[in-house]
């Protein structure tokens, strides 16, 4: 539904219509933050990617009640000289776009550290030079391992909150050596954060960095083989999706000891759209956006994910849901894993007001009630056709 009436910000001041290009708008984040943009607000969006399959509800057909609000520009960022005309035309960049799949960043490093880096200072540039406002979207892998992750195991520090919460303004970032070229990601996502709150401090960028904590829900990445490559491996939400759809046992990379918190993309999107209608309060800060609340280990999420599955399809689960498989093995040689990631809510609480809502049960209902729907039947005969040919 399009409001019609006029939308306030949290101090009570009229929110005006904003032109927004979003970079990156065609993947998991943008998608769910176009439709949040279109249809509970008047804002403009210049939605720019390579790929649209994941906004094409939102395109056509033209009747929508959003026609004439959203454009898609399909455009590689690397060398399109349109790219700077679309940020002087538009009132906010929100920049999206990058290689984030673990798989990639110990294979493709250079791809990784171009995409997380090289290819974003453009978009820096060009909202900094035409004094436009930018929301760029970093990751929680900045922060790299935990301070207790190097105390010996049985040190009783280890269950300290000093130890392991992790806090924009006061933790460190400790990334793995340069051999473990896992973190060619996080060095590279660290970099453009300096360079941005460079921006500010040296030339007055008008910035905000979100440092996403595991969004998880619908069209989170690609199921392979039915829609992206046979042979890649997205992230554990589409990997988990992907076994339970085809009845394989979940793989436990190095035994799932790995602690993550999720957060329901829905809960997620309210935020941005506090940064997005709240520049005086968002502009200048770094916000973690996740779920504190929803700490699961690797396995514990697979078991879960095992049950919420057998809730939702109606089928039993199989007699081993679960095998243990190397790092290496699963994703190759410089593999290395942040052991956990408790968000700090404190900042985006005070600024923002926001909090997440949604229980990792029922976020994981929602979504997987999504995966079944969409792919269980395509999964189905991609099985059944080796066997007709
Ligand atoms: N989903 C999460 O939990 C999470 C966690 C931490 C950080 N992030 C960050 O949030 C951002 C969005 O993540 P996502 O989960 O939506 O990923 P995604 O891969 O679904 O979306 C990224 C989009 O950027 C586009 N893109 C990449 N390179 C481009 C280029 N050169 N030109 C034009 N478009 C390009 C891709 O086609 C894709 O549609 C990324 O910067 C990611 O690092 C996400
Ligand atoms: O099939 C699988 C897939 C993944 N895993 C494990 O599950 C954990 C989470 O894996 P994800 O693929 O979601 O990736 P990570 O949480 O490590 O990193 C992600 O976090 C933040 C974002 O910047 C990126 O989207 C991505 O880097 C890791 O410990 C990984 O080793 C499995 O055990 N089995």
């Amino acid at each position: 539904m399009t409001s019609s009436t006029a939308r306030v910000d949290l101090d009570g001041n009229p929110v005006k219509p904003l032109t927004i290009c979003m970079i990156g708008a065609g993947g998991f984040i943008g998608s769910h933050l176009c439709e949040k943009l279109l249809s509970e607000t008047q804002h403009t969006v210049l939605a720019v990617d390579v790929y649209n399959d994941k906004i094409k509800h939102l395109l056509e057909p033209d009747s929508l009640p959003w026609a004439g609000r959203i454009q898609f520009h399909r455009i590689n960022i690397k060398n399109d000289s349109r790219l700077e005309g679309l940020i002087k035309c538009s009132d906010l960049t929100v920049n999206l776009a990058a290689i984030c799949t673990p798989a990639d960043y110990n294979t493709r490093p250079l791809d990784t550290i171009y995409s997380n880096f090289i290819d974003a200072l453009p978009v820096v540039k060009y909202c900094s030079e035409n004094n436009k406002r930018l929301i760029h979207f970093s990751t929680c892998e900045v922060y790299g391992k935990t301070i207790g992750s190097f105390l010996p195991q049985d040190s009783p520090l280890r269950q300290d909150p000093a130890y392991y919460i992790l806090k924009e303004d006061t933790s460190p970032c400790i990334f793995g050596s340069i051999e473990k070229q896992r973190w060619s990601y996080a060095c590279a996502k660290q970099l453009i954060e300096r360079l941005i709150y460079a921006e500010g401090a040296e030339n007055g960028l008008e910035f905000t960095i979100v440092r996403p904590f595991n969004w998880i829900g619908p069209r989170m990445d690609f199921i392979p083989g039915i829609d992206g490559p046979s042979e890649g491996v997205p992230r554990v939400l589409a990997c988990f999706s992907n076994n339970l759809l085809r009845r394989e046992p979940l793989k436990l990379v190095d035994g799932g000891q790995s602690q993550r918190t999720f957060v329901y993309i829905k809960d997620a999107i309210e935020a941005v759209h506090l940064m997005i209608e709240n520049p005086a309060r968002a502009n200048g800060h770094i916000f973690n956006v996740g779920n504190p609340n929803n700490e699961v280990t690797v396995r514990q999420l697979a078991e879960m994910m095992t049950k919420v599955y057998a809730k939702v399809s109606g089928e039993d689960s199989i007699e081993t849901p679960t095998i243990d498989v190397s790092s290496k093995e699963f994703y190759g040689e410089g593999y290395d894993d942040s052991d956990k990631r408790i968000p700090d809510m404190t900042i985006i609480n005070k600024q923002l007001g926001w909090d997440p809502k949604t229980s990792l049960w029922d976020l994981l209902e929602s979504t997987l009630t999504y995966q079944h729907r969409t792919y269980a039947e395509a999964v189905r005969q991609s099985i059944a056709k080796p066997l007709a040919n």
